[in-house]
């Protein structure tokens, strides 16, 4: 997995003594091939549609933002575009570990095609079971909806499909409108920033994991037992020495 360069253009200010870490929302993209998910990843992260986008093998974008008031970064886990056999294929088994990463999934059909749409309920029940007994929150997404003469799922279809495997519905298209993926992503940032911290590191929501697991990197750590047990020994030779020179 690639790390593309944070994104954000940051002001320019002195760094803070104690750095306080960002809290960390990661979310995984996942739908089938071609469907636009690099173009809805790219237009919500950098506001931009390129039109021409290498095929991707996983790679990991970031950003930082501010959401609701608190500084966060939201890294987001493009997938390859699934193309699911009957037994399964290894290309599930790279976006189940890309779903157990995540915090959040967004599921990804083009309304141009049908195939994609039909993706969708296996890929929902790749996610369910990755997710084991906490189901991350989902949002469907059905894209490229600028292509009237192309369409070939119905509106009314995804947001029954929505309604059926219980998850928010967006209809977008990520090159003739911002506006509409950026809610969509900031609807899902928002549900993740209202959760509470999860308990453990291991635990599939890891946006709180991540910061405990950076804030550990700030904490100095504590001397080695030894040199602390050389230095008392030192000390205690020392003083018996002086003890032994002044009662002469
Ligand atoms: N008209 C239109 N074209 C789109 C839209 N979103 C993406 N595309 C185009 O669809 C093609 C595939 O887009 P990608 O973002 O590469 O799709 P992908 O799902 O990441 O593809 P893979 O990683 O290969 O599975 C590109 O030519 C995009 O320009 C859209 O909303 N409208």
């Amino acid at each position: 997995m690639r790390l593309i360069q944070n994104m954000t253009t940051i002001a320019e200010c002195p760094a803070p003594e104690y750095p306080v870490p960002n809290r960390v929302i990661k979310i995984t993209v996942i739908g089938g091939c071609g469907v636009g998910k690099t173009a809805l990843v790219v237009r919500f992260l950098t506001r931009r549609f390129i039109g021409d986008y290498e095929r991707n093998a996983g790679n990991l974008y970031s950003r930082e933002v501010q959401l609701e008031g608190e500084q966060v970064t939201i890294q987001v886990q493009d997938t390859p575009g699934a193309e699911m056999t009957d037994n399964g294929s290894s290309l599930s088994d790279h976006v189940t570990s890309a779903i157990q990463w995540a915090d959040a999934v967004v599921l990804v059909y083009s309304v141009t095609d049908r195939h994609s749409f039909d993706l969708i309920d296996r890929l929902h029940q790749l996610v369910a079971r990755a997710g084991g007994a906490t189901m991350p929150p989902v949002i469907l997404l059905a894209n490229k909806a600028d292509l009237l003469h192309l369409r070939r799922v119905d509106t009314q279809q995804g947001s029954f499909l929505a309604r059926t495997l219980d998850c928010s519905f967006y209809e977008v298209s990520a090159s003739e409108d911002y506006s509409q993926v950026h809610r969509a992503f900031n609807w899902l940032c928002c549900q993740l920033a209202k959760q509470p911290p999860p308990a453990s590191s291991s635990s599939n929501n890891s946006a709180s994991a991540t910061t405990e697991k950076r804030r550990s990197t700030l904490i100095p750590r504590p001397k080695s037992p030894n040199m602390q047990d050389l230095k008392r020994r030192f000390k205690q030779a020392l003083s018996a020495k002086v003890r032994a020179a002044t009662s002469v």
